[in-house]
């Protein structure tokens, strides 16, 4: 792999004195999608918290790009190119669809111009049919589509995205893996958090398996051996 985008080492982190995350070390390259797999409460979620600032680092290094960002505030991860999709999708209820891709040009860095949203409503027209109503007359896919089109607007050159199938159907699953697999060849470095095992596999290019808040086993997807070994541990 060329210098990472990403690149995490030895990170740790406690809630109160529950050690959530125990030591974890993982790279991502650009046009990289990692899959971080797991049962249930290992600590996937609290792992991309840390990552994008929302929980802070009780130890350990995390890189974009070669520059350090662990620990600082999410919007200034935010501006260095570093975007969460999180599992609740933090759709904003009392907004409209625009005024909620609207909030995607606060990653951006500099000048925030609302002409950033027109390649983005331009990919998802059903959101651009619906940019005036409120968000919240979305179905569940089409809102998963927005939080996923509002992190799209500041082209981040690094995403992680928190169970992105999850209460979707197969159809809209399929699409959204579709997205992804569009920002990874746009060459954006993709940690994607998955239960919907098979389908992440299709998807992505490594995985790492998180039990008790560390790495415990690692792959290539394709490598079939890896991939048996993977399915097995997590009995799926
Ligand atoms: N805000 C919090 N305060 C205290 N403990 C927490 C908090 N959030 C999560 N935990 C605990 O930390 C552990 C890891 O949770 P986390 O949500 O990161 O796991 P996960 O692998 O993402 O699981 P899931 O798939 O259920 O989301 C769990 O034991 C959970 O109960």
């Amino acid at each position: 792999m060329d210098k990472p985008m990403l690149s995490i080492e030895n990170l740790h982190s406690h809630y109160g004195l529950s050690h959530v995350i125990q030591g974890v070390s993982l790279d991502v390259g650009r046009g990289e999608i990692l899959g971080v797999f797991g049962r249930n409460g290992v600590g996937k979620t609290t792992l991309l918290k840390n990552i994008a600032g929302w929980v802070k680092p009780s130890s350990g290094s995390i890189r974009m790009d070669g520059k350090q960002i662990g620990g600082d505030e999410p919007d200034a991860i935010n501006r260095a190119g570093l975007a969460i999709v999180p599992e609740d999708r933090r759709i904003f209820p009392g907004l409209t669809v625009q005024e909620n891709l609207e909030l995607g040009l606060l990653g951006l860095k500099g000048p925030k111009p609302r002409s950033k949203l027109d390649p983005v409503l331009e990919r998802f027209p059903r959101l651009a049919e619906r940019a005036q109503q409120p968000a919240t007359t979305l179905s569940g896919g089409e809102q998963q589509m927005l939080a996923m089109a509002r992190i799209m607007v500041a082209e981040p050159r690094a995403v992680l995205i928190d169970e992105p199938s999850e209460g979707l159907a197969p159809m809209i699953v399929a699409e959204i893996f579709a997205i992804l697999r569009e920002m990874k060849d746009a060459g954006c470095a993709i940690v994607l958090v998955e239960q919907n095992i098979h389908e992440a596999l299709s998807i992505c290019d490594r995985f790492v398996l998180v039990e008790r808040g560390a790495i415990v086993f690692e792959g290539n997807a394709g490598d079939k051996a890896a991939e048996e070994e993977l399915l097995q541990r997590l009995s799926v």
